[in-house]
């Protein structure tokens, strides 16, 4: 059901972390009351807002677009492992994953986000039955000091069975689909990341420990009345091996130029995926492959969605520096980690940019 007008009216008194998080509406839900002006809560501190007045946007850098139509070709190769080590982000075209899958699981999630609060609020951490299925707003709001502008559903990918039973009907097919039509891509990836560091075969073992566990966010970035105010996501690295992520047309998504430090945008390309290295591929390549600081403005017009396949660890693997990257006797970075004490710990604080992998560094 629409909000009332007395809710709107009654905007400046509304208790908005229970509007937000215990009834479910999410900020999708504030950005529907009509606001003015940005409730308090979501004000970030001025140097976490994004500096319209530098000159990041005209910065002439940007990530590479790589074009998968020959994965044999050594160029292509080397361009995934040049992009990994300097930029830690790419684009790929022609990657193989069919563009009526991609459309299909945006289309999903603008119909999951169309749900009333009732019914997505049973996905809710305090309501979900498994917590496999979470449904949510902002990153960690417990822990937060000023809140992101932002609702996701996270799956975390078991059995085909079990994603039956749990996750919403309305984006579970499509949300499967797009997940397992990317798994040949992202095969091939590591093996053409693992060459490069001097990794001749992914057998069973290292096959785990790279891609033994999947989750997948359906993002949702509702319009702001004041975006120059707050943040779409906070900066931060994402904990995964490698990061598949499906943007749609309106933009805002910025990476961190490892040399100039300065923000970089990420235009969307038509049919194209972004990947990024996560923390624990940072921490097996040793350092090689960075896992770069990342961010989303808030959007003043536009509702915006993106949706991100985490390709993980398994949660029970043990990870550290792989022997082929230090046995030459370089100097280890990284000590060994469980792989779920590593999440624990990025989920329980705020996003603070590059801070997580100090947990693993000697
Ligand atoms: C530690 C996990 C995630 C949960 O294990 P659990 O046994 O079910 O443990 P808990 O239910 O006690 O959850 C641990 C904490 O993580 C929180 N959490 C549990 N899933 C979630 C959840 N999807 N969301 C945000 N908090 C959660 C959860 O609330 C809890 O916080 P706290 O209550 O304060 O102890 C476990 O499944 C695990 O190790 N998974 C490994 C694979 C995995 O999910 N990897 C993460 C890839 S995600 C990634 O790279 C980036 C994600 C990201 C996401 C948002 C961003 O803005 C930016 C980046
Ligand atoms: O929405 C985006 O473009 C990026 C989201 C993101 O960084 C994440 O979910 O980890
Ligand atoms: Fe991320």
């Amino acid at each position: 059901m629409a909000p009332s007008m007395s809710l709107v009216h009654s905007a400046n008194t509304l208790n908005i972390l229970d509007f937000v998080v215990n009834k479910g509406h999410g900020v999708k839900g504030l950005s529907e009351l009509g606001l003015k002006t940005l409730p308090p809560q979501y004000i970030q501190p001025p140097q976490e807002r994004f500096d319209h007045t530098s000159n990041e946007e005209e910065n002439k850098d940007s990530i590479p677009v790589i074009d998968m139509s020959n994965w044999d070709d050594p160029n292509v190769a080397k361009a995934v492992c040049d992009a990994a080590c300097k930029w830690g982000f790419f684009q790929i075209v022609n990657h193989g994953v069919p563009i009526h899958v991609l459309e299909d699981v945006k289309d999903a999630t603008h119909k999951f986000y169309a749900l009333s609060a009732e019914e997505k609020n049973k996905y809710s951490k305090e309501r979900s039955v498994s917590n496999h299925v979470r449904f949510g707003t902002s990153f960690t709001p417990e822990a937060e000091e000023a809140l992101e502008w932002k609702d996701y559903l996270s799956l975390f990918f078991v059995s085909d069975d079990e994603a039956a039973s749990l996750w919403p009907p309305v984006c579970r097919n499509q949300a499967l689909e797009y997940m397992k039509s990317s798994e040949f891509m992202v095969k091939k990836l590591l093996e053409i990341l693992m060459k490069g560091l001097n990794v001749k075969e992914i057998d069973e073992s290292k096959e785990a420990i790279l891609m033994g566990s999947k989750r997948i966010n359906l993002n949702y970035y509702p319009t702001c009345p004041t975006p120059e105010l707050t943040i779409g996501v906070g900066r931060h690295s994402d904990v995964s091996t490698l990061t598949v992520l499906l943007q749609d047309d309106i933009g805002g998504l910025y990476v961190r130029n490892t040399e100039t430090s300065k923000w970089v945008h990420v235009p969307p390309v038509s049919g194209s995926l972004v990947i990024n290295v996560g923390d624990a591929l940072q921490i097996m390549s040793n350092g090689k492959y960075k896992s770069v600081e990342h961010r989303v403005i808030a959007n003043g017009t536009n509702n915006r969605i993106s949706v991100p396949i985490f390709v993980n660890p398994k949660p029970s693997d043990v990870i550290g520096p792989l022997p082929e990257v230090v046995g030459n006797g370089e100097k280890v970075l990284y000590k060994h980690v469980l792989y779920s004490d590593y999440v624990k710990h990025f989920f329980r604080k705020a996003h603070d940019g590059k801070a997580t992998v100090e947990f693993a560094m000697i």
